[in-house]
């Protein structure tokens, strides 16, 4: 059973907002980059990733957000377009901001890494009056990242993006997407995480972006359960907890609660499963699945991502999706 609803008489099934970045994804595997010398460049940013996925899915896509107004930024807007996301919304920065940069190096499968590039970037520079009422009005959910609430304008762009939401009906997803260093400190963002958090209908994050959230409350257990609970006295309908190859679990207001296992695959890199993740989880749940279907879709799409090298490229298909379903391994956690 869903418990979440949608407008279906909107033209858009999902409007992001948040940071549109170029990922450079060192080509030479499992050495620092330090030693790496070449790099592949893929549009990126968790929100855009997110975005991708879920036009690759064959939904209808949305976007909010800033970019540089040179070379990258027209790469980024070109690459949304011709995957089929809508760019009313990307709006192009006038004071020679530039594009952020996600560095990445995969010294094992499972020790990757990402240096990014955060100063004087476009995407933090996005203000409320970028921000379109009735573009958002005309969308069945929105998402938001929280990476978009570290600094001003953007901070406040996201909040009235979901004053808008709320005051509309639209469906927002949060996902936490927390990085360190976009921040200046932690109490800091747990405020502002916690602020947005009590105005979304679903909640997906790490078991540690959580304990982020909860550490601002003098918490220092890790409980999946109470974690979820908290914010079903607030919007949320669902909250979903992340655990990385130990899989994730969703649960929901009414009491429910969904584990899901994995799919085996051959592990390139980590980084990108989140994201996948999510795009493929909201797109079951607005297919209709209910949350353990949309959570093994979600799996299926991060073991897909993290066997590729890039993140955006690399998001697959429905069709692919659903076939590798049924021929990839499942393993319950
Ligand atoms: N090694 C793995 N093998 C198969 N599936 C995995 C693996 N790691 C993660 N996943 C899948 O991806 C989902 C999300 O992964 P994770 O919990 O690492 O999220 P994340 O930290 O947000 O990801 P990212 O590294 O992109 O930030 C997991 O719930 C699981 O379904
Ligand atoms: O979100 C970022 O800025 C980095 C992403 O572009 C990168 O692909 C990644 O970390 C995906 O989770």
């Amino acid at each position: 059973m869903n418990p979440l609803s949608f407008h279906e008489d909107r033209p858009f099934d999902l409007i992001a907002v948040g940071r549109l970045c170029i990922d450079l994804n060192a080509n030479e595997t499992n050495r620092p980059m330090e030693e790496t010398s070449t790099f592949t460049k893929y549009v990126g940013g968790s929100p855009a990733n997110i975005a991708i996925g879920f036009a690759r899915l064959g939904m209808k896509t949305g976007f909010i957000g800033k970019v540089s107004d040179d070379q990258m930024g027209r790469f980024i807007t070109g690459y949304l377009e011709r995957n089929g996301i809508d760019t009313e919304g990307v709006k192009i920065d006038n004071t020679g901001a530039v594009t952020g940069l996600a560095f990445t190096e995969i010294k094992s499968p499972e020790d990757c890494s990402i240096l990014m590039y955060r100063d004087n970037v476009a995407d933090l520079l996005l203000h409320p009056s970028e921000v379109s009422e009735a573009y958002i009005r005309r969308s069945k959910a929105l998402l938001i990242s929280g990476t978009a609430l570290a600094q001003s304008p953007s901070r406040e762009a996201v909040f009235l993006a979901l004053e808008y939401a709320v005051k509309h009906d639209v469906t927002v997803f949060f996902d936490l997407d927390y990085r360190p260093y976009t921040w200046k400190d932690e109490a800091e963002t747990a405020v502002y995480y916690n602020l947005a958090a009590e105005k979304c209908d679903c909640i997906i994050g790490t078991r540690e972006e959580f304990d982020m959230m909860e550490r601002l409350l003098n918490r220092t257990e890790s409980d999946d359960h109470y974690t979820a609970t908290r914010w079903f006295s607030h919007r949320a309908d669902i909250v979903v907890i992340k655990h990385g190859g130990a899989g994730s679990i969703a649960y929901t207001k009414d009491g429910g609660s969904h584990r899901s296992g994995i799919f085996r695959t051959n592990v390139l890199k980590t980084f990108g499963a989140g994201d996948s993740y999510a795009s493929a989880f909201i797109h079951g749940l607005m297919k209709g699945t209910d949350v353990s279907e949309a959570m093994k879709r979600g799996s299926a799409s991060a073991s897909i991502v993290i066997s590729r090298h890039s993140c955006s490229e690399a998001m697959p298909t429905e069709e692919e999706l659903l076939e590798h379903m049924d021929s990839a391994l499942y393993e319950t956690i």
